[in-house]
């Protein structure tokens, strides 16, 4: 059993208890949702959150967080001390960003596995002494980079992956909010790294896990405080032959919370995806759907419908690298890091106003 440890109590720690935990009615916990691994204790600085009250967390998809029972669990309100449990295999960072090197090379030091929310990091050189911590320590790190566990995106990366559309030729990508309100820790946009990485590497994630590391990216966007709110960006690779791009960014009025999805154009069909939140409402206004021959018909995805499936399988493929020892792609911090230097290629390209080689 890999025994996992959630560190920071907020949006996405509350995501992730959820994703991990069977949670009844009443607010006691049922059992683990993950084969060979379960939640065993969190860490959290609000007392409120220690004694089982989430209901202060709301984050822009899901719901409010509950009311809990958490006597089955351990409950540290210091992460040193959770880190030196000896009864704790892999500890789970829900922090914001600009904490994640300390708090991951910590854990790392402590002789434990790491799973950390994406970004990775906002700086470069911090993800790299990040990636050479696990090393040195023998331990895997992993960044949780949810995109190809939700089951659209699932479909597409099979989809591009075993050609069964015949080649990819040409791909657009979007992802859009409007600033969020729920929390202090993500509201300074240089912490965050502007919505050019906060929000914009899942989608930098996603390209480079289906199609590859581009050689440079062409951007054009808005810049505020020295980090990207909004961009369009082209994404150029060796093969002339694949046309790549994105619109990303934290421009949208209030009522658009969230929204996201893409079109992929193969040789022999065009899969179109696209959902978000309109005033609240959570609204798939296209379902994912492949258009082939004339007809379009929407397929039967993969994984569950509940609101946090997603993390359920991201925190399962991080149990199973726990148990063998293998980080799957996804996962992986190097995919990870390039997604970063993705993010700030463009930074420089909107500054510059030209195409800049991805590092
Ligand atoms: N994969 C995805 O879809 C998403 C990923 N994310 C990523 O998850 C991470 C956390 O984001 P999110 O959950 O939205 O943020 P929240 O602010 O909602 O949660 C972060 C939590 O970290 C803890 N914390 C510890 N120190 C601090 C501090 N100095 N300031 C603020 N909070 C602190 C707090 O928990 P406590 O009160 O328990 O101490 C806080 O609630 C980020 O890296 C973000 O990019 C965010 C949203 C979606
Ligand atoms: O997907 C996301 C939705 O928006 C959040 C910011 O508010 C991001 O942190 C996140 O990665």
């Amino acid at each position: 059993m890999i025994r996992i440890g959630i560190l920071g109590i907020g949006f996405m720690g509350w995501t992730h208890f959820a994703g991990a935990t069977k949670i009844r009615e009443d607010g006691t916990l049922a059992g683990s949702r993950l084969k060979g691994g379960s939640v065993t204790a969190i860490c959290t600085r609000s007392a409120e959150k220690l004694a089982g009250d989430w209901t202060s967390i709301q984050g822009n998809f899901g719901p409010r967080g509950p009311k809990l029972d958490l006597t089955k669990i351990g409950a540290y309100d210091q992460p040193h001390e959770m880190f030196a449990d000896p009864e704790i295999d892999l500890i789970d960072i829900c922090l914001p960003n600009d904490q994640h090197e300390e708090m991951v090379i910590a854990a790392l030091k402590a002789g434990k596995h790491v799973l950390v929310e994406k970004p990775i990091s906002v700086d470069l050189k911090s993800a790299d002494r990040m990636v050479a911590a696990a090393k040195k320590a023998g331990k895997l790190l992993m960044v949780a980079h949810v995109l190809p566990f939700f089951p659209e995106f699932q479909f597409a990366a099979e989809a591009v992956a075993s050609k069964k559309y015949g080649k990819l030729l040409a791909a657009n990508f979007k992802r859009i909010i409007s600033s969020p309100k729920w929390s202090g820790g993500m509201s300074d946009f240089t912490k965050l790294g502007g919505w050019g990485i906060d929000l914009h590497i899942h989608d930098n994630h996603f390209i480079s896990l289906i199609c590859g590391t581009p050689r440079q990216v062409f951007s054009r966007g808005f810049l505020q405080e020295g980090f990207v709110n909004h961009v369009h960006s082209n994404y150029v690779f060796d093969d002339a032959g694949l046309a790549v791009s994105a619109v990303s960014g934290g421009m949208a009025a209030s009522g658009l919370d969230f929204a996201h999805g893409f079109e992929l154009f193969f040789e022999e069909a065009t899969l179109i995806y696209s959902a978000g939140t309109l005033a609240g409402q959570w609204c798939a206004d296209r379902p994912l759907t492949v258009l082939s021959k004339g007809k379009a018909t929407q397929p039967k995805l993969k994984g569950g419908g509940e609101w946090y499936a997603a993390f359920t399988a991201e925190l399962q493929q991080a149990v199973v690298a726990v148990q063998t020892g293998e980080v799957p792609r996804g996962l992986s911090a190097d995919l990870a890091r390039g997604a970063l230097a993705l993010c700030h290629a463009e930074l420089a390209s909107v500054e510059l106003g030209k195409p800049v080689k991805v590092s």
